[in-house]
C-alpha cells in the first residue's frame, strides 16, 4: 500500500496535531521534538511525517508532495491554495483581529496604513469594507509596527490577548475565528482514498 505523507510545522499546532494522530493509532515513537530530522515514519510504517514550514504547507499539499497538511485556517486563508478543506480539527484555537493602539479611533475616511504577517487577509478585508489601505508585509512581532509609527494598525494573531496588553494595544475589529485545519490534496484523495479516508474517518470521529 502507498504510504501517506502528513506535512505539519514545528511550532504551536505540532504536538497537539500529534497527540490527535496517537488517538486514532498513528505513533511516532522515534519523533522528538528536539530532533533536527525532518521526516519521521510512523510504528506501522503507512504513514511519514513531514516537518514544513507551516506557510509553505498549502504548496505542498496542492502540487501533491505530501497528500494531507494540518495547518492553521489563517495559513489557508492567507495562501488560497487547490486543496480539499476537510475538517477542523479544533485546536490551534485564535482569532485574526484588526488591532491598533489603545488611544487610536479607526478612521476610515484617509488612507490606512495595516502592517501584516497576513497581507493578503488584511487587503481581502479591508478592500471588502470598501477601505483604501496600504499594507505593509512584517514577518513577526507584528505588534511593534503601530508602537513605532510604521502602520496605523495591525492585522494578527490574537489568543489570549497578552501581547497585545503588554504593550499596549487593542483588538479593534475580529476578522475570523481560526483553528487547524485538515487538508487533501485532490488527487491523493482519489488514488489513496482507504488510507486517506480511514485518517479522515478517525480524525472526524474525535475532534
Ligand atoms: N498565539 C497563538 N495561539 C494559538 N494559536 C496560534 C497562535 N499563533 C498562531 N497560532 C496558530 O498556530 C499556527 C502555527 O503557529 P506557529 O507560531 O507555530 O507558526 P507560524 O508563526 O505560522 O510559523 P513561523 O514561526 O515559522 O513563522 C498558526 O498558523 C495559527 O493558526
Ligand atoms: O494573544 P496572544 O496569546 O498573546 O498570542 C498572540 C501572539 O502570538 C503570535 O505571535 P508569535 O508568538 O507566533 O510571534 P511572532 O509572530 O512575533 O513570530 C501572534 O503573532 C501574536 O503576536
Amino acid at each position: 500500500m502507498d504510504v501517506v505523507k502528513i506535512a505539519l510545522a514545528k511550532g504551536r499546532l505540532a504536538d497537539d496535531a500529534i497527540v490527535l494522530l496517537q488517538k486514532i493509532g498513528i505513533n511516532f515513537s522515534d519523533y522528538s521534538k528536539k530532533s533536527r530530522k525532518l521526516i519521521f515514519i510512523d510504528d506501522s510504517k503507512k504513514i511519514k511525517l513531514v516537518f514544513v514550514k507551516s506557510s509553505d504547507i498549502p504548496v505542498y499539499v496542492e502540487k501533491g508532495a505530501v497528500d494531507i497538511g494540518i495547518v492553521g485556517k489563517d495559513v489557508l486563508l492567507e495562501k488560497q491554495a487547490d486543496v480539499y478543506e476537510i475538517l477542523n480539527l479544533n485546536i490551534g484555537k485564535c482569532k485574526i483581529c484588526v488591532a491598533g493602539h489603545k488611544d487610536y479611533t479607526m478612521n476610515y475616511s484617509k488612507k490606512l496604513i495595516v502592517a501584516s504577517k497576513y497581507p493578503n487577509v488584511a487587503k481581502n478585508y479591508f478592500n471588502k469594507k470598501g477601505v483604501f489601505t496600504e499594507v505593509i508585509k512584517i514577518n513577526g512581532s507584528v505588534e511593534l509596527a503601530p508602537i513605532l509609527g510604521l502602520s496605523d494598525v495591525i492585522v494578527d494573531i490574537v489568543q489570549t490577548g497578552k501581547t497585545l496588553e503588554e504593550n499596549g494595544l487593542v483588538v479593534k475589529e475580529e476578522i475570523h475565528d481560526i483553528s487547524a485545519r485538515l487538508v487533501v490534496n485532490k488527487v491523493s484523495l482519489k488514488t489513496k482514498n482507504g488510507n486517506i479516508g480511514r485518517i479522515i474517518d478517525g480524525l472526524e470521529s474525535i475532534v
